[in-house]
């Protein structure tokens, strides 16, 4: 089990500047514990997309502390954060954002080839293709996988080396029910099963169930969700 989390404490995002300033991220406290999977809920423009991005070391904010896999990502030149994305963190997007014209196991290459996570981790790509359920599709292109089998080669490859963390923005946007489940439970066994944090945001309730935790975005605060 990873004894990484990710850790934001005080954290103040400021975007825009003049008249025209808006706190994205106001004095946000968040800890994910390692094999958590939590879900972020909250209205267009309320900040999800800014706490992805300070988490996964996009942003830098304003003032505040990120921490993830144990490394302080504040602070940090650039190269360095490019070094710390690469080794710590996996990121999973809407519709897969798949290259058109890999194949499914050559989507999962790519990121290997630039370099190995963690310790030197590397999981093969043959291994996380059957994880994720496409062992039998592993030279399919995009176009030629449904868009929950895109979505499972997302994560597949995201998980390629063996990241500490996963941020994983509105999954389910592109499927239908069926399909959201399936994703959202895999999500949930790989964060359970490798012992990751994973940051999901979503507008979907349907999958909740499957979350440990679920958390409201509103004005750029953060709170636990009632009831
Ligand atoms: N580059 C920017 N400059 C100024 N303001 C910005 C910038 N990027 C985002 N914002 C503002 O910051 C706030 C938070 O935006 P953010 O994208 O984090 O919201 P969101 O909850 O992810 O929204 P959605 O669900 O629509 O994706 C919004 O008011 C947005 O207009």
């Amino acid at each position: 089990m990873k004894t990484s989390r990710i850790e934001l404490r005080d954290v103040v995002l400021t975007l825009g500047d003049g008249e025209e300033t808006v706190t994205a991220l106001d004095h946000v406290d968040l800890t994910v514990e390692p094999g958590e999977l939590i879900a972020i809920l909250g209205p267009s423009g309320s900040g999800k997309s800014s706490l992805l991005a300070v988490a996964g070391g996009l942003s830098t904010p304003t003032s505040g502390t990120v921490v993830v896999g144990g490394e302080t990502l504040t602070g940090r030149s650039r190269k360095e954060l490019t070094r710390l994305r690469r080794e710590l963190i996996g990121f999973v997007f809407q519709s897969g954002n798949l290259l058109p014209s890999l194949t499914a196991a050559d989507q999962l290459r790519l990121p290997a080839t630039f370099g190995a996570g963690r310790n030197g981790a590397q999981r093969s790509p043959a291994e996380l293709l059957a994880e994720v359920g496409l062992e039998h599709k592993a030279d399919r292109r995009p176009h030629q996988l449904s868009g929950g089998e895109r979505q499972r080669v997302g994560i597949a490859r995201a998980l390629i080396a063996d990241p500490a963390v996963l941020l994983v923005d509105e999954p389910t946007a592109a499927l239908d029910r069926a399909r959201s489940h399936e994703i959202v439970q895999l999500l949930a066994k790989e964060t359970h099963e490798h012992g990751i944090a994973t940051i999901m945001v979503t507008h979907d309730h349907d999958v909740l169930e499957y979350c440990d935790r679920v958390l409201v975005m509103e004005d750029g605060r953060l709170s636990e969700q009632e009831g």
